[in-house]
């Protein structure tokens, strides 16, 4: 192909025509005089922005058409720099798979990891509107199901939280919570109560003992079965019920069959003194419980995490029950991974709920352990769990559903944007999402903002496709004008100057500017917003603010309660990740340069949001990278 001209029809009639050229160097002398500009593009990308990404079908460029036919298996990286149309072209990709591979996928489904919520709102349009929908839209901190996590840790924690050697520190924390005691094992049986005044009351108790050496062997033994600690201890509690009731036929000088010592294992669990000593030797877990746990006590992080720097390890510190992290996601689903059963510890729910939870979760085990110690005919018990599984909500119809209730749901494939913010914890958890490794990885290294997150793809993905993947490059930026381009790249050539920015087509016009303003002084900022507004018409605009600035600077637009639908944003750098908008002012960049490590990238994040008009507002003097900007 040398040349693609799109026709447009209305009706018979045709009212356009627009050529593509493939080879330039091919074209003859009058072909070259008779080509027709990218007319329907250029008509596309001057759209005013609506809130949400819309489809461009009628518009797709060569090398996006390249990412979006790629063939469905193996990791296929997209890297290119903002606005080169990665997301576009990765949801394109979605539907075309979708469509290509439909036994499978429609199966299985697509994951699709976003930055955010704001973000998977910002695209979710895109994919029904190209007739797709068995497609789970979620962000890193949606991951883990019954958590939703958006509060982003401080970068220290970020750092730590997001390292490989969590999982050791995760699995290490687990370890700590098998327990033998110090010496044997005491407990404290009632052998017969009576009746007296209506009152059951306790007439004679009994000492029973385990030996230290039985209790460690009964951990090695569960252990060593490799299962999973919520699974193995079915088989701790079998053997140490077993050593107990020897005990206590050797104490009575009672001879035992082994129908009598599975009648005595089951007279013992029910005794609450029994169960609390077993329970503190291997107790049951919920991922929630163990993380939290860990996360609260000092000692049992320098127990668990001694590969840790005791900084590292203080960064990790937080009172029991704070709100989980984005970060914390990936640690609750590798602890989830070694626990061996997930419980809805949703965060939304009341404390009720937590306390219902809690019981049926109790019961679940109960149910466990009788059935592995062959108990089951207790008609009681099994009632109980009966009415604890009628409780589970009614089951998920689509694809969709079920796969997002689901954490051990392997998908189809896996679409992950904006994939340089990820760390490698998070990595983990999402191929665990994907055992087929079928992935495409859209991004740009030049605009990582998580000081957890990759410096280079290799470095993220080497180690689960082992250096197979292949890569694609975008290199045409649809959205920043040239002007505002040129500002963005003086940026990038001073914090990473490794990296090229991407060529614009568009030329907007409108020279970027540099306004001194002080965001403090009533009404400085709001008049300019309102000027900018003026200037746009129907578009929208975003102020994009230092994270310190944030809420003082929202609170002087009330009133905007949808980001997305309302014609004023007041975003974080963070948030605005991915999104676009007609005119982008950014608040004190000097700040935003040295709010994180990767600051410098956060504020070509920033400059790189615009369609059409960029204001950089500053006190004094602007940062010498931004010299270019039309001062006034
Ligand atoms: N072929 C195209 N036709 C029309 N519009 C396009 C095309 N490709 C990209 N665009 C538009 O360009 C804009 C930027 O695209 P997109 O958000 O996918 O870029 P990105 O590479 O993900 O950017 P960033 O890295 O900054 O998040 C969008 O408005 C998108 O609709």
């Amino acid at each position: 192909m040398v040349r693609r001209r799109h026709l447009h029809t209305q009706g018979r009639t045709v009212v356009g025509i627009d050529d593509e050229v493939f080879d330039l160097e091919r074209l003859s002398d009058g072909d070259r005089r008779t080509l027709v500009g990218e007319a329907a593009l250029m008509a596309a990308l001057r759209r005013g922005r609506t809130g949400r990404m819309g489809e461009v079908v009628a518009t797709i460029q060569t090398e996006q058409d390249r990412v979006i036919r790629a063939g469905l298996p193996g990791a296929l990286v997209v890297q290119g720099g903002p606005g080169t149309g990665k997301t576009v072209a990765a949801l394109h990709r979605a539907a075309f798979l979708l469509y290509t591979h439909r036994a499978v996928l429609e199966r299985r489904g697509v994951l699709v990891v976003g930055p955010n919520a704001l973000f998977s709102r910002y695209i979710a349009q895109v994919l029904p509107s190209l007739g797709e929908s068995d497609v789970v839209l979620s962000s890193v901190g949606e991951l883990y199901p019954g958590v939703r996590a958006t509060a982003a840790d401080a970068p220290p924690a970020a750092v730590v939280k997001g390292d490989l050697r969590m999982a050791e520190v995760v699995a290490a924390a687990l370890r700590d919570r098998q327990r033998v005691p110090a010496g044997d094992l005491e407990v404290s049986i009632v052998v017969r109560t009576s009746v007296r005044g209506g009152v059951e009351v306790v007439v004679e108790r009994m000492a029973l003992r385990v030996e230290h050496a039985v209790c460690a062997a009964a951990r090695e033994r569960a252990r060593a079965s490799r299962h999973p600690h919520n699974v193995a201890r079915r088989l701790f509690l079998l053997d140490m019920l077993t050593a107990l009731a020897l005990d206590e036929a050797a104490q009575l000088d009672r001879p035992m069959d082994e129908e009598d010592v599975r009648y005595a294992r089951k007279v013992l669990w029910a005794q609450p003194s029994v169960r609390e000593a077993l329970d503190a030797l291997w107790p049951p877990l919920t991922p929630q419980r163990l993380i939290s746990d860990l996360f609260a006590d000092a000692g049992a992080m320098a127990s668990a995490a001694p590969g840790l720097s005791p900084d590292e390890r203080q960064t990790l510190l937080r009172p029991y029950g704070g709100p989980w992290t984005v970060g914390d996601v990936p640690l609750l689903d590798e602890a989830a991974e070694l626990l061996g059963e997930d419980e809805d510890d949703s965060d939304t729910g009341t404390a009720r709920q937590a306390a219902e939870q809690e019981r049926e979760a109790e019961e679940r085990y109960a149910l466990g352990v009788l059935e592995f110690t062959g108990l089951l005919e207790d008609q009681m018990m099994e009632a109980t769990a009966l009415a604890g599984r009628h409780a589970a909500p009614a089951p998920a119809t689509t694809t969709a559903q079920r796969a997002r209730a689901d954490r051990r749901w392997a998908y189809g494939h896996v679409i992950v944007d904006e994939a340089q913010e990820l760390s490698a914890m998070a990595w983990r958890t999402v191929m665990r999402r994907i055992p087929s490794r079928s992935l495409t990885v859209v991004g740009d290294i030049a605009q990582t903002g998580s000081a957890a997150g990759a410096r280079s793809w290799g470095e993220m993905l080497d180690r689960y496709v082992g250096g197979r993947w292949r890569e694609e490059r975008l290199t045409v930026n649809y959205r920043t004008p040239v002007e505002i381009m040129k500002v963005a790249a003086d940026v990038l050539a001073a914090v990473a100057p490794d990296r090229r920015p991407p060529e614009s087509v568009r030329d907007g016009g409108t020279p970027p500017r540099a306004v001194s303003l002080d965001p403090d002084v009533p009404g400085a900022l709001t008049a300019l917003v309102a000027g900018e507004l003026a200037e746009i018409g129907e578009g929208r605009l975003a102020v994009i603010t230092p994270d310190a600035r944030h809420r003082r600077i929202a609170a002087l637009f009330p009133g905007l309660d949808d980001i997305l639908d309302s014609p004023v944003a007041v975003l974080t750098v963070t948030a605005s990740k991915g999104l676009e908008f007609d005119a982008v002012v950014v608040v004190e960049p000097g700040e935003i340069l040295v709010q994180t490590p990767m600051g410098g990238r956060d504020l070509y994040v920033a400059l790189t949001r615009a369609t059409r008009r960029l204001t950089v507002t500053h006190r004094g003097d602007p940062p010498g990278m931004l010299a270019r900007l039309v001062r006034h």
